[in-house]
């Protein structure tokens, strides 16, 4: 037998059973079921034949973790498979494709992971009989609880796990996560928890089962664009034969392609957006507003986040509208009227008299359309990650793409301490039925020790989620896995101090510039920086367009575009001028790119 393998065979007679596998294997590229037919079972009679053969692998443990059972592949082997038998993700396979198929994949677990595993489930089901290519197992790394015994993965074998080259959470997750790819949901649900709690692995990994075991579409979308593509190199390593069935993509980029199906074509425009504001702001809307508050971006965000994000069409409904969480200033009913008719109504009509709309109006007619003619096709799940910093139309968009009922199979995920934008809106305002679907994931597993006691620092507050019901569980209360880690902090007076100390940083340390992330506070600041770095002779990319693949250049750009993501070192500059006054806003802000970095973070900041 290849060496690093392992063949559990069912001794019961007849063989094969029927019903189940008749054999599995376990080695580098991960577990395999084999199933002996002649032909590729139906819907109802594979789902049963997976549901046995994760049963045989339910429960394993490593440490804390446990063995994710739809990370084995069933395999149909027949004595002479015809060339082309495949039947969506599964294949015909006989002795001659079998070992190809087999060691042909990308590598999921270690040897000894492997070994453990085929030993484990030998060892409590004497049904099975063990060939393996090792030697006699070693008793003492058998637990009667789980792969390891506790103790051996403390310490230095965890941190070694940790650091394997392939990702670990692809086979294992910790029982609270697997809690949460198995709990079956009848509705919309909400997954909570602070940074780095494994919120994203555990969605992609309930759409990897998903795809593993019913027909349909699904579909992963946020807000930031390139987050998507960025998750989705990880969904295709779970479920790589998933194909098209599984789309990536952000909202608006979701709206435009679905409206142009309809046949209506909207593309908001930048350029035309930000002109249509500008020529509102500087007629009497300045005058009244800006003694008010004299940054035009706060009146921009009222009119994009509260006014048309929350689907407001009527002056009476602004009026009555909470405004909860728009720092410093309470408007009453005047100043409404004001904001209304000065600079809401103004800029309305520019974009209107231009023929152009903007991305609310995006949402607001995929909406419309949706609720006219639902999906042809319609998603057996819609994920929807950082939903904490959705607009509350964008949120009603999500539930309608999800079929809008009260069960629709959508799944908000994200964590309101993580919130970039602005808000003024709840949870409980959108009107999703999701109480008593909601779950918090604790432990981190991004951030080493100092990372995380670096971004605890942050008082960041979270007024997003008001539906669990219980006291807030923030980053201060969650718990690391990863020791060690580096974190430290410097002031500097001026920008052109920051780049010094910066290019300093990025020589000096120990990691590859594939591995390290600047952020920044403004897009112009991640501009500078690359055109900085590149005069250096440093590769750059811009988060603007990084989707997880690329790991040679240095990437560069603003916390929004950073969050949701992961990097081995981060080196965050702050410019505290151009942060936002809302000191609760702010605080989040430094929270989530603190809260980016695995190993590594320093923070400039350069004073006001
Ligand atoms: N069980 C696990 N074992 C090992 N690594 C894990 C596990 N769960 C998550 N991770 C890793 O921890 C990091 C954070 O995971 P993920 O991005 O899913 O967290 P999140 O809660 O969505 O974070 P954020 O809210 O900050 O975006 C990722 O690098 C992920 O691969």
């Amino acid at each position: 037998m290849r060496s690093g393998w392992h063949v559990l065979i069912d001794g019961s007679d007849p063989f094969p059973p029927s019903g189940r596998a008749g054999a599995f294997a376990v080695g580098p590229t991960g577990a395999f079921a084999f199933i002996f037919t002649d032909a590729i079972p139906d819907g109802s009679r594979l789902r049963q034949l997976r549901a046995r053969a994760e049963e045989t692998f339910a429960n394993l443990a490593a440490d804390r973790n446990r063995y994710v059972p739809h990370m084995i592949e069933l395999l149909f082997l027949t004595e002479r498979a015809p060339r082309q038998s495949s039947a969506g993700e599964h294949r015909l396979l006989d002795p001659a494709t079998l070992a190809q198929h087999l060691v042909g994949g990308a590598p999921q677990l270690t040897r000894q992971r492997a070994r453990d595993i085929a030993f484990s489930v030998a060892g409590r089901d004497s049904r099975y009989q063990l060939l393996s290519s090792d030697d006699a197992p070693s008793p003492e790394k058998i637990s009667e609880h789980g792969l390891f015994e506790p103790v051996e993965l403390q310490g230095d074998a965890r941190e070694r796990m940790l650091q394997r080259p392939f990702k670990d959470w692809m086979t294992f997750l910790d029982p609270d996560q697997l809690d949460l790819v198995h709990r079956n949901f009848r509705g919309p649900a909400r997954f909570s928890g602070p940074a780095g709690t494994g919120k994203s692995v555990v969605a992609v990994h309930r759409m990897a089962r998903f795809a593993k075991r019913y027909p349909g579409r699904m579909l992963f979308t946020s807000f930031v664009k390139t987050l998507p593509s960025y998750h989705e190199s990880g969904f295709r390593q779970l479920a790589p034969h998933a194909g098209d069935r599984a789309e990536f993509v952000g909202l608006h980029a979701w709206a435009k392609s679905f409206l142009r199906g309809r046949g209506i074509v909207i593309e908001p425009d930048e350029g035309q957006i930000e002109d249509a504001f500008s020529r509102a702001w500087r007629g009497p809307a300045r005058d009244y507003l800006a003694p008010l508050h004299p940054s035009p971006a706060y009146w921009k965000d009222e009119i994009h986040r509260i006014i048309k994000g929350r689907g407001i069409t009527n002056l009476t409904t602004y009026k009555r509208v909470d405004r909860a969480h728009r720092y410093g200033l309470t408007l009453d009913g005047p100043r409404r009227e004001i904001v209304w008719h000065e600079l809401f109504e103004p800029y309305q009509k520019t974009l209107a008299d231009r023929g152009h709309s903007d991305f609310n109006d995006l949402i607001d007619r995929a909406t419309e359309e949706l609720r006219a003619a639902p999906l042809d096709d319609p998603y057996g799940l819609v994920v929807v990650d950082e939903v904490q910093d959705f607009t509350y139309v964008e949120l009603r968009l999500v539930h309608q793409i999800a079929g809008g009922g009260a069960d629709a199979p959508l799944l908000l995920v994200g964590d309101g301490q993580q919130q970039v934008y602005p808000g003024g809106w709840r949870l409980s305002d959108a009107g999703i039925p999701i109480v008593g679907r909601g779950a918090k994931l604790r432990t981190n597993y991004r951030n080493r020790e100092a990372v995380l006691a670096f971004a605890r620092q942050v008082n960041a507050l979270n007024s997003v989620d008001d539906l669990d019901g219980e006291p807030g569980f923030g980053l201060r209360d969650s718990e690391t896995v990863l020791p060690g880690g580096s974190a430290s902090a410097e002031t500097v007076s001026s920008a052109a101090a920051a780049d010094e100390r910066l290019l300093a940083r990025v020589r000096e340390c120990d990691f590859a510039p594939g591995d390290i992330a600047v952020i920044t506070t403004t897009r112009n600041d991640a501009k500078h920086i690359r055109q900085l770095l590149d005069r250096n002779n440093f590769r750059t990319v811009s988060l603007e367009h990084y989707d997880g693949t690329d790991d040679t250049h240095i990437k560069v750009g603003t916390v929004h575009r950073a969050k949701g993501m992961d990097f081995a070192a981060v080196m965050h500059i702050v410019r505290e001028s151009a942060l936002p006054d809302d000191p609760e806003l702010a605080a989040r802000r430094i929270m989530v790119a603190r809260s980016r970095a695995r190993d590594y973070v320093w923070e400039c900041r350069i004073q006001s």
